[in-house]
């Protein structure tokens, strides 16, 4: 388990990490998210022991870094995948970092059976594509048997097929028990990774939910039903106070209404009263992305112009935490976005 409670860091006038309280818990994935600039690495690195806070602190597993007596049996973290003298082989990087924090050889074999590295370990690491690196970063982190992870962008950059595997590898390491923190720009694919959520906006917290809560309390409950007459549900739903907006014919079903602020219960029983069939009745969920920008909106410059990505004033809080936060007076920004989620990538791609 991580806490960081009132966890700070300031760098001359920029508040990087302003008193973020939050946890994370064993046998979960939880997703860290925030615009370019919010203080994720900053924390990350403070986690780590590799930066020290302004104020506040962060425990593992109830100790300080500092106060681990062998770090990297209880903290693994995968912060930069070409972290690697280029000219040493996998098994040489990986004995080397295992007999200077006392770890086993054998170890070494074990970790890269783990990743799938054992047919190439002999190989110069400088050859290795990003995302064998990044197999060897995670085995690195993996040396000492660590119950808290720690991934800093893990995916950027790799393809379909090393997204799938790290996916799937960080849902095995929770369902070990372990603590896996991941840090991520790849909001779509943090959906599927993340059960839980830490989302910061210039250093502090905007939420600390499940992902699933978070999306729903960013998008609402809206409902999508289709019948062959959409002029007299519409009707229907207006007599019954709710709203319905039309969506058109796309290549992924057929014209639509899509009731905003309602159950399948009502808008069917309401449907069902007035003697209408229904062809399609289903929930809809909005996505992270959504959800993100929403609720991240009051921390961000958008340069696109897209109306889809305007900031939504007055966003809901998640867990009673707030939404929209304000810079302190006479502080540096510490945020960037530059728009889209594509382009939210961390521009230097490390
Ligand atoms: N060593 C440093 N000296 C001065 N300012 C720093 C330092 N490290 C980070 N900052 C500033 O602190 C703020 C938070 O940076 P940080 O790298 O933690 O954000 P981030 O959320 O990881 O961003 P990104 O997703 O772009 O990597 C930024 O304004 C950054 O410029």
């Amino acid at each position: 388990m991580i806490e960081a409670n009132g966890l700070t860091k300031r760098y001359g006038r920029t508040l990087a990490v302003n008193d973020l309280t939050f946890t994370v818990q064993a046998g979960r994935v939880t997703g860290f998210l925030g615009p370019n600039g919010a203080g994720k690495s900053t924390t990350m690195r403070m986690i780590l022991g590799l930066d020290r806070p302004t104020a506040g602190g962060v425990r593992i597993d109830g100790k300080r870094y500092t106060d681990l007596k062998e770090p990297l049996r209880h903290v693994g973290a995968l912060l930069d995948a070409k972290w690697v003298h280029p000219n040493r082989s996998a098994r040489a990087h990986l004995r080397w970092l295992a007999v200077s924090n006392k770890l086993p050889d054998k170890r070494v074999d074990e970790v890269l059976g783990l990743v799938g590295l054992t047919d190439v370990a002999n190989r110069r690491a400088g050859g290795y594509s990003l995302g064998m690196s990044q197999r060897l970063g995670i085995a690195g982190a993996l040396l000492g048997d660590p119950g808290v992870m720690l991934f800093d962008e893990p995916v950027n950059g790799l393809d379909p097929e090393g997204i799938l595997w790290i996916r799937q590898f960080m849902h095995r390491l929770a369902d070990e028990g372990r603590t896996v923190f991941v840090s991520s720009h790849l909001l779509s694919e943090m959906a599927l990774t993340a059960q839980d959520l830490v989302v910061i906006g210039r250093g502090r917290l905007i939420a600390q939910t499940s992902t699933r809560a978070f999306i729903d309390a960013a998008s609402g409950s809206s409902v999508r039903v289709r019948g062959p007459e959409l002029d007299r549900l519409r009707e229907v739903m207006a007599s019954g106070g709710l709203k319905a907006d039309d969506t058109p014919a796309t290549a992924e079903g057929p014209a639509a209404l899509v009731v905003h602020g309602a159950t399948t219960d009502a808008v069917g029983e309401l449907a069902g009263r007035a003697g209408l069939v229904l062809h399609e009745l289903a929930a809809q969920r909005g996505s992270l992305e959504q959800a993100f920008i929403q609720m991240t909106g009051g921390d961000v410059e958008y340069r696109t112009g897209d109306p889809a990505l305007a900031p939504v004033a007055g966003a809901p809080s998640v867990a009673g935490a707030p939404v929209g936060v304000p810079g302190q007076p006479g502080e540096a920004p510490a945020s960037q976005w530059t728009g889209t989620p594509a382009a939210a990538r961390k521009a230097d791609a490390r």
